[in-house]
């Protein structure tokens, strides 16, 4: 069977979701200004669209780390391939993330941002895979919980393929 994407969440549904958690996020918030921490690559799409809906100050850092590689499932091992550029002391940290699978990267990098002195960590991801969970994390704000079938689009790839879907997709055949 050739590779091929089913669509599981739109992009106008994924559009107004954003836009409710920025207004969320903002309510929570209020009167503080937020360090928003990007999780490369797959982060970027979705933090870029939220950043605009925060009405808060907001800055904004980016770090990469990656497990997937070309795979469908994690290999275990995190890696830092890009670190911050700037201190995370005593700020109001949320991590902005694609997907939480495992746990694995969430868990790795709240222990990480503890260390080196967030004054809060909180995490905002687009998906949520709760029946795949290897470790227990706390997830924040969710935009959706999705079942156990492996997803592209809006930042996420197969094997780097898939990331500029304006759309979540389920990838058959592979
Ligand atoms: O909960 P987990 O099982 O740890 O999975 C979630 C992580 O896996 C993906 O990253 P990936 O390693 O594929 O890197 P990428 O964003 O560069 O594709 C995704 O973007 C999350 O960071
Ligand atoms: O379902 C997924 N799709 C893409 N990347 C991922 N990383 C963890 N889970 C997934
Ligand atoms: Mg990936």
């Amino acid at each position: 069977m050739a590779e091929t994407i089913r669509e599981l969440i739109s992009e106008q549904d994924v559009d107004r979701r954003i836009e409710e958690l920025g207004k969320q996020i903002s309510e929570d918030y209020a009167g503080k200004s937020i360090h928003l921490i990007c999780i490369l690559k797959g982060g970027a799409f979705f933090m870029c669209e939220l950043a605009k809906r925060i009405t808060l100050p907001v800055s904004i850092d980016f770090m990469y780390v990656s497990s997937y590689g070309d795979a469908t499932s994690s290999s275990g091992t995190i890696k830092i391939k890009k670190d911050l550029d700037e201190s995370v002391e005593g700020k109001d940290v949320l991590i902005v993330e694609d997907i939480i699978d495992s746990g694995r990267t969430l868990y790795f990098l709240t222990r990480e941002l503890e260390k080196r002195g967030a004054k809060s960590i909180r995490l905002c991801t687009l998906l949520d895979k709760p029946e795949r969970r290897v470790v227990e994390v706390p997830t924040d704000y969710v935009g959706f919980q999705i079942p156990d079938e492996f997803v592209v689009g809006y930042g996420l790839d197969y094997a780097q393929k898939y990331r500029t879907l304006p759309y979540i997709g389920v990838v058959e055949g592979v």
